[in-house]
């Protein structure tokens, strides 16, 4: 049997790890009489979100977090929706507000985003929290960039002066962890749907993250020898199974380091949630560094 030249970050396997410290945290805050409390507002039936809120609920319970889901169908107003986090945002009880996206057309995503109070932004999308983050202030990071820096901390990837090369520009995952990265002190080029020569880049990464949702596009010759690996991919194959936009076993012959997908970027998303959830709830940001 071929063995992998690569180290496979498991997320699953950090996260309860994790998990398990948070549930102290969170013991402790219930000895002092306060019980963390995160409500998830999901708006729609899209079934993937569906199952990452249910994720999230689970994970919230198992470490001790209180939390509820707010469903809303499809067809609310984005009036309703504003109305809803004004209610969250001004009850005491309530220490982080998320709200699962992508929303529905109608509704703006940046306002309901805008909405949330910064202090309960758990997500850490608020323009404020952005802002600080950018600057390299303490705030609530956003959950997958947060997971996958904790993740290259934990298996001791060198970030500072390494050339990070980020595929994919979304403000949920492709901006924020390179502005991320380049806090750590990386050298940090974006690459987008518009690229030319993409491959160009890629092959010049030392850390790689791959969030541009093709799958199994990047292959073995497409990166460099000891390479970082981060799929942030997430593709619903016809059978139903999961796969990363890394082909995995061309890559993890080339790669010092490769993330798995599932059980690798997803599961540290969720661990990062609960964590910003414990901050809000000790009514201070979560530490950037
Ligand atoms: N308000 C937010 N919306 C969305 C976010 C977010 O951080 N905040 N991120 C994504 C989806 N997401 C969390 O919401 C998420 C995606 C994937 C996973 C995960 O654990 N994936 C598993 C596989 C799960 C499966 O079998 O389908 C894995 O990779 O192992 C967790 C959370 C978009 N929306």
């Amino acid at each position: 049997m071929k063995t992998l030249a690569a180290t496979e970050m498991n997320g699953k396997e950090l996260s309860q790890t994790i998990r398990e410290e948070l549930k102290s945290e969170v013991l402790q805050l219930k000895e002092n009489g306060i019980i963390p409390h995160l409500t998830v507002i999901i708006v729609g039936d899209d079934p993937a979100s569906r199952s990452y809120v249910r994720g999230k609920e689970k994970a919230s319970k198992e470490t001790g977090i209180s939390s509820d889901i707010i469903e809303l169908p499809s067809s609310t107003t984005e009036k309703n929706l504003l109305e809803k986090i004004e209610e969250l945002n001004n009850d005491e009880t309530v220490h982080g507000i998320l709200v699962q996206l992508p929303l529905p057309d109608h509704i703006n995503e940046q306002e309901v985003i805008e909405s949330i109070s910064p202090t309960k932004d758990v997500d850490g999308f608020h323009p404020i929290n952005v802002g600080k983050m950018m600057t390299g202030n303490s705030t609530f990071l956003p959950c997958t960039p947060y997971g996958i820096l904790t993740m290259l901390k934990a298996y001791d990837v060198s970030i500072e002066g390494k050339h990070a090369v980020i595929v994919g520009r979304s403000n949920i995952v492709g901006k924020p962890v390179g502005q991320l990265l380049l806090n750590e002190n990386a050298t940090v080029t974006y690459c987008h749907s518009r690229t030319k020569n993409l491959t160009d880049f890629t092959k010049e990464a030392d850390i790689l993250i791959l969030a541009m949702g093709r799958p199994n596009s990047i292959h073995g010759e497409h990166v460099k020898d000891g390479a970082v690996i981060v799929d942030v991919g997430i593709n619903r194959m016809a059978d139903g199974s999961l796969t990363g936009d890394a082909d995995f076993p061309s890559v993890a012959e080339k790669a010092s380091h490769i993330t798995p997908v599932p059980r690798g970027v997803g599961p540290m998303t969720i661990t990062m949630l609960l964590k910003n959830t414990i901050m809000a709830t000790k009514g201070m940001p979560a530490v950037g560094k």
